[in-house]
């Protein structure tokens, strides 16, 4: 088993040292009998595309719940942006792109309004949007080429335009962090190229994006850094080294 802190630059990135965006220290979570999470230490750094990899059950939405804090920790602690992950959130340093089968699809919700979402921490309490806010969104839909579908709702578009609209929402509120989870899951493969370039741009600007996949074959373009997680943190460094095949067969539970 390895356990790579030291995190090689990869082709294209900074090589400047980078701040860390997320620190995870020790945490366990359970639930009822059940240990989702145990002993997980991680630092995510600003900067960098971390792919988070592990099998059906091993812990990836929990631990984004833990970065989210909407999960209690039996130990350890979390910092997101140096924050409890509490105020991280209702600072709106952290966006969160769900799974497909988490949204409501019947939902009667325009495209632009999920965007707009994204302003409600800048908002007062009526939520009345105001100039800055619509701008906001605007550029937001611009950025993933929703402009055209933001009266739309969102029960009518693709798996793949839903994904950027929630992208989209992340980048209204301004997040320098993004979790999310199986952005390329029922998505056709122009969004997954779009999807791919957009967060390879906002890392390059300095975000912290972290992708849980189950699409290993996606990796290479996608992520600097790859976290491989079965209850516990089993790997961290490199793509190359995440994809060797005694590596996977930890993560996926296939070693003897
Ligand atoms: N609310 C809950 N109550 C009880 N057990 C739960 C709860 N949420 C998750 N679990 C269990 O905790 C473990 C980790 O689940 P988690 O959803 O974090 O895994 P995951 O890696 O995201 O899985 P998937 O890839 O299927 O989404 C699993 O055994 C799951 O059954």
């Amino acid at each position: 088993m390895t356990s790579a802190n030291t995190m090689p630059p990869s082709v294209g990135t900074p090589t400047m040292p980078q701040e860390t965006a997320i620190e995870v220290d020790d945490v366990r979570v359970t639930y009822g009998e059940v240990q989702a999470l145990t002993g997980v230490t991680l630092q995510i750094p600003e900067g960098r595309v971390t792919g988070l990899i592990g099998m059906n059950g091993s812990g990836k939405s929990t631990l984004y719940k833990a970065i989210m804090g909407v999960v209690p920790l039996d130990v350890g602690t979390v910092r997101v942006g140096g924050e409890t992950p509490a105020r991280a959130r209702a600072r709106g340093l952290v966006g969160y792109v769900p799974q497909s089968e988490d949204i409501d699809q019947a939902f009667p919700i325009s495209v632009r309004e999920v965007v707009m979402m994204g302003r409600y921490g800048h908002q007062g309490p009526l939520r009345r949007p105001r100039p800055v806010d619509h701008r906001a969104v605007d550029a937001a839909l611009e950025r993933v080429e929703l402009t055209d579908l933001a009266d739309r709702q969102i029960g009518q578009l693709s798996g793949g335009q839903r994904k950027r609209a929630f992208v989209a929402r992340g980048l209204a509120q301004g997040a320098r962090i993004l979790l999310l989870d199986e952005p390329f899951a029922g998505v056709d493969k122009p969004s997954e190229a779009m999807i791919v370039g957009l967060l390879r741009e906002l890392a390059a600007e300095g975000c912290a994006i972290v992708v849980s996949t189950h699409d290993l074959h996606a990796l290479p373009e996608l992520a600097d850094d790859v976290v491989l997680l079965l209850r516990k943190v089993l790997f961290h460094g490199s793509v190359a080294e995440a994809l060797e095949p005694e590596k996977l067969a930890l993560a996926f539970g296939l070693a003897s």
